[in-house]
């Protein structure tokens, strides 16, 4: 997949929240973007999907700019590009099998989905991707009851349920602990290389960065002000990205995560029309 992001802006009011954003990726693999709080990372990950629409731009996938498609054809493009949240996003009430498969609601028919009609393919589908990543036993547990970690990799498993060409991480690993942090990271990853799917994760530490990614996109006031590769990511890079002062040091860099999305919205937009 070739993704060429043009342009891109996002205006809130007065404010671009997105400024004249432009980068492209053209072998997949795995991308950080980081920034301070309010640089602009979550709503260009939203415009990716179209959970936010642009203000200007273009963003070209194979040569189609998915800015501008609606209806089906951009339902299709949502299917593709699977979202993974800070919070989960998952339906608390709901076993983890029926939250994996809500993966498939932007590709089914409204009516079978609201009465839960699962196949029994998709439902072997469901458990085979819990199986691989390592939550199997779970399957039957209410969401709720699992821990951060755990539920988040149902969440990727819900995005996995997708097939996405794109999976978009906006924060993954914002609400977990270390260990946790490391086996979500870890998790994305081995998605990311043994499946080849692209991932683009929004990440708030330089050391996950630096770990996991192939590539850094450096947002600071809705602009790109660093593109490269981790190892070009020195202190002093980090120190323009995140605008500090001499102050500044690594364990400095998390950030104040404001309202994501509920599931609610979740699931409206990949039903929205
Ligand atoms: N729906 C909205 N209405 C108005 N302003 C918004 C909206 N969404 C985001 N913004 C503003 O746009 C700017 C960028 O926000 P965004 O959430 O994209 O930043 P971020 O880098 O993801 O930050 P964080 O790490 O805190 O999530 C911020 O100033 C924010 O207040």
């Amino acid at each position: 997949m070739e993704l060429h992001v043009r342009k891109v802006s996002k205006v809130f009011g007065t404010k671009a929240a997105v400024d004249n954003v432009s980068f492209s990726l053209r072998e997949g693999g795995f991308v950080g973007v980081i920034g301070r709080s309010g640089a602009g990372k979550s709503t260009l990950l939203r415009m990716l999907n179209r959970l936010t629409d642009a203000s200007s731009g273009q963003i070209l996938v194979d040569g189609t700019d998915i800015l501008a498609l609606s209806g089906r054809a951009k339902r299709d493009w949502q299917s593709r590009c699977a979202m993974v949240f800070q919070q989960f996003n998952l339906v608390p009430r709901l076993d983890v099998t029926a939250n994996v498969l809500h993966g498939l609601l932007g590709r089914r028919a409204t009516l079978p989905t609201l009465l839960n009609l699962w196949s029994g393919a998709d439902i072997d589908r469901a458990l085979s991707i819990l199986e691989r990543l390592g939550i199997a036993h779970e399957a039957t547990k209410r969401a709720e009851d699992l821990s951060g970690g755990q539920q988040q990799r149902v969440a990727i498993a819900r995005a996995l349920m997708q097939d996405p060409a794109l999976i978009l991480a906006d924060e993954p690993i914002a609400s977990l602990d270390p260990m946790n942090a490391q086996i979500v990271m870890d998790t994305l990853k081995r998605i990311q290389t043994e499946d080849g799917r692209m991932v683009i994760a929004n990440l708030h530490t330089l050391d996950t960065a630096r770990r996991y990614c192939d590539r850094v996109i450096g947002m600071r006031d809705g602009r790109v002000v660093f593109d490269g590769t981790p190892e070009q990511l020195t202190l002093g890079v980090a120190r323009d990205i995140y605008g500090a002062d001499a102050t500044f040091s690594e364990s400095a860099t998390s950030t104040d995560i404001g309202a994501l999305s509920t599931d609610r919205d979740y699931a409206a937009a990949m039903l929205d029309d």
